[in-house]
């Protein structure tokens, strides 16, 4: 490989351990949407590696390219220029139903909006990805997933019948119940009150802590990105910084200092 990125090392940004396997990663990644003077660039050479066993969040200003980074390195959307990888696969090689078998085998997602299926119980919904990839559920890992969510009394309740803190709880649990490699999440706790969305960071951290999982997560609220073991800053699609061990004040001083700066425009 060129340009002294290792495979499977994360080696990108400042601060950042050499050596240490990426879940997931992008190198050099650029993407514009639009052409001519329309075009925007919303990644701009970005590299930059999501460890293994860690909760990574991505932090910047409104339009400093956190969604197109996290959809571009989960393949849900593609690169202009640049490789995006999950573990060793590259994404831009494949197919789109090989990236549909990847997404579904090796990706867990969790939206801000729940996207759960309404005419299924909690149950079905949870194993509902395992079931569409023809996997038989690990019923110990999914019955443990259940305690964990605190759901099990409402297996057989529909969406509807809960709390968005209940469903996007339910949403964690299907995003790990087939042991994912690496867990997306975007803005997951944007619809939620502070101690429902608390609950699903708290279930997020678990998910890493002692479920050994991978978790990566866009986020504009500092408090949220606290509770990652990471924070990585955008601003106008770069990737500005990396904080370890964040708190929330540490992260708001972070994004003011872009405000100072006009690093993106405000939220
Ligand atoms: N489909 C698209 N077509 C054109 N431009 C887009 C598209 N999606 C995003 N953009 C632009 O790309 C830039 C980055 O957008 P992106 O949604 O990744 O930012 P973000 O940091 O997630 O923003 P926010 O916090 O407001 O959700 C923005 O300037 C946005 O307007």
């Amino acid at each position: 490989m060129t340009g002294g990125v290792a495979a499977g090392a994360v080696t990108a940004g400042t601060g950042a351990a050499a050596d240490i396997t990426a879940a997931a990663r992008v190198v050099a990644a650029s993407k514009v949407y639009g052409t001519g003077d329309a075009a925007v660039r919303a990644l701009d050479a970005v590299t930059v590696g999501f460890p293994a066993g860690r909760f990574t969040a991505i932090m910047g200003p409104s339009g400093s390219g956190k969604s197109t980074l996290m959809h571009c390195a989960a393949g849900l959307d593609s690169l202009t220029s640049g490789a995006a990888y999950i573990g060793e696969t590259e994404l831009g090689a494949l197919g789109d139903r090989q990236l549909t078998l990847l997404r579904r085998e090796r990706v867990g997602f969790v939206f801000q909006s729940f996207n759960l299926v309404p005419t299924l119980t909690v149950a079905e919904n949870i194993t509902l990805p395992l079931d569409l990839a023809g996997r038989s559920p690990d019923a110990a890992w999914v019955d443990g997933l259940i305690d964990v969510v605190g759901l099990g009394g409402r297996l057989r309740h529909r969406p509807g019948e809960l709390s968005g803190g209940q469903q996007q709880r339910v949403a964690v649990a299907r995003a790990l119940a087939g042991r994912p490699e690496v867990v997306f999440a975007d803005e997951p706790t944007g619809n939620l009150d502070s101690h429902s969305g608390g609950e699903v960071l708290a279930l997020l951290g678990r998910a890493v802590r002692e479920m050994g999982g991978t978790v990566v997560m866009v986020t504009h609220d500092p408090s949220a990105a606290a509770h990652a073991d990471e924070v990585v800053f955008l601003a106008d699609g770069r990737l500005v910084d990396r904080m370890t061990g964040p708190t929330a004040g540490a992260v708001l001083d972070r994004m003011k200092a872009f405000d100072g700066r006009g690093g993106g425009g405000a939220q």
